[in-house]
């Protein structure tokens, strides 16, 4: 199994290369070169397995001989066992043909901690093998923040940076990445939004003499095990609605277009996926883009569900890539393009993205109404990202049963959750003292000098 760059100009990698390459040498994003089909039989067999198993199942035939078996069902095991319900990614039915898929059960309370978890566990031994040290650095809107520290926290040959937007991510978020004690983990609130940071972060990829210096690693979705970690879930909650028998729908609350891509590699893999349906906060330029054909940002405005705040979804370019036959060049032109705003995606691309990508978009008093509503019909309480899904979800209810991605746990946006429906939810033993811990925080420009500064300073090369 080999790993290609979307923009066609980076040479091929392993699995085991790609995920501690993160973005390809020629600004790209890796993705098989062919993406394995599992057999009906094989995926109906999948039905009752264990969250693990299932985990075991659906990635090993991308990881080549990066790790034995009997080593990644360790890794896999050691990621899980953290999760606080034993179903690790439990369904609720929340209406006629319409389930919730529960994706928050993990130690920072946001599907994030799916990959994030794994990866940690990958990361950790591949480097046990190789001796070497590595920078990590996250961009992050709230969720992947956190997630990466808490998978990384107090490793001796890593330290984990994270950029995220200064006054734009919520309380609890903040405080999850803040108040970390271990000296491997730097706290960089940036002026700007998520699309100054992921930009930020993509050029000191793209800086090869910074990068290389640094031995910088990235576990936001750009990495390919991120995406395929991701997969997983898809298959597990469409194997226990009944598939590959029965099809599925999914809707997915979308900010960097990684959770999504997850489920089309998953469609991709054989699993009867009817709908992929991507559901937008009033940061709508996916919802936008498939209607129109029309992809141009128009500033990122701040929402109650903040990780979504994002115009420029990187793993988009993973779509496009398969939309325009998988064609470099064509790839790296409109990714140029969009440097300065925007492009137009061409005909046969937007059909060939419309046959498996629906939309809708939710704006913030629909996303209230939702948690309200739903709470009353259900008793479910949902965060923000899940209701701007459930919302957009509802509209494109039909004869297959709805899967709805529920991505982040209600307590990580308390003041939002509470304007909406009147309940405060509460944070989790484990995280009961939150708003007790001191803060560690280190304010930055939005300035790729200052910032690589910076992080040579506090890793002390
Ligand atoms: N919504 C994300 C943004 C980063 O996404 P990623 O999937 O590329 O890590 C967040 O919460 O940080």
């Amino acid at each position: 199994m080999r790993y290609i760059s979307t923009r066609g100009q980076a040479p091929a990698l392993s699995f085991g290369e790609a995920m501690m390459t993160g973005l390809a040498r020629d600004g790209g994003l890796y993705v098989p070169e062919t993406v394995p089909v599992l057999p009906a039989a094989e995926i109906a067999a999948l039905a009752g397995l264990s969250y693990e198993e299932t985990a075991f199942r659906v990635m090993r035939p991308f990881l080549g001989d990066t790790f034995t078996d009997a080593e990644f069902r360790r890794l896999i095991a050691a990621a899980y066992a953290g999760f606080d319900h034993a179903a690790r990614a439990p369904l609720v039915q929340i209406g006629p043909n319409h389930f919730v898929l529960e994706l928050f059960h993990g130690p920072t309370l946001a599907f994030k901690d799916f990959a994030m978890q794994i990866i940690g566990q990958m990361m950790q031994a591949a480097l046990a093998k190789s001796g070497q040290r590595i920078t990590i650095v996250g961009a992050t809107s709230g969720d992947t923040g956190s997630a990466a520290i808490e998978a990384f926290r107090g490793l001796k040959n890593i330290d984990v940076v994270i950029l995220f937007p200064h006054g734009r991510v919520s309380e609890v978020q903040r405080r999850q990445m803040t108040t970390p004690t271990e000296s491997n983990v730097h706290a960089l609130a940036m002026e700007g939004d998520f699309d100054d940071c992921q930009a930020r972060l993509k050029d000191m990829f793209n800086d090869f003499a910074f990068r290389d210096g640094v031995h910088l690693a990235g576990v936001n979705s750009i990495n390919w095990a991120r995406v395929l970690a991701q997969v997983v879930y898809y298959f597990y909650s469409a194997v226990a609605l009944g598939a590959p028998g029965r099809a599925v729908s999914f809707t997915v609350p979308t900010g960097n277009f990684g959770d999504i891509f997850a489920g089309y590699i998953a469609r991709k893999m054989g699993l009867p996926i009817e709908k992929l349906v991507i559901a937008t906060n009033q940061n709508d330029i996916l919802d936008r883009a498939l209607r129109t054909g029309d992809h141009r940002t128009n500033g990122v405005k701040p929402s109650i569900s903040p990780s979504m705040d994002i115009q420029v979804s990187s793993n988009f370019e993973r779509a496009l890539f398969d939309a325009y036959g998988r064609d470099g060049a064509a790839v790296a032109a409109v990714m140029d393009e969009m440097k300065s705003g925007g492009f137009r995606i061409s005909q046969g691309a937007l059909q060939s993205l419309r046959e498996t990508f629906a939309s809708g978009r939710c704006s913030e008093e629909e996303t209230s109404a939702t948690i309200a509503a739903t709470l009353a019909a259900t008793g479910e309480v949902l965060c923000p990202h899940s209701a701007v899904a459930v919302k957009v979800a509802a509209d494109h209810l039909g004869p297959v049963p709805m899967i709805t991605l529920a991505t982040a746990h209600p307590a990580k946006f308390p003041d939002a959750v509470q304007a909406a429906c009147g309940i405060r939810p509460a944070l989790p033993p484990h995280m009961a003292d939150l708003y007790d811990r001191p803060e560690r925080v280190t304010r930055v420009p939005n300035d790729l000098c200052a910032l690589q500064a910076l992080i040579r300073e506090r890793i002390a090369l």
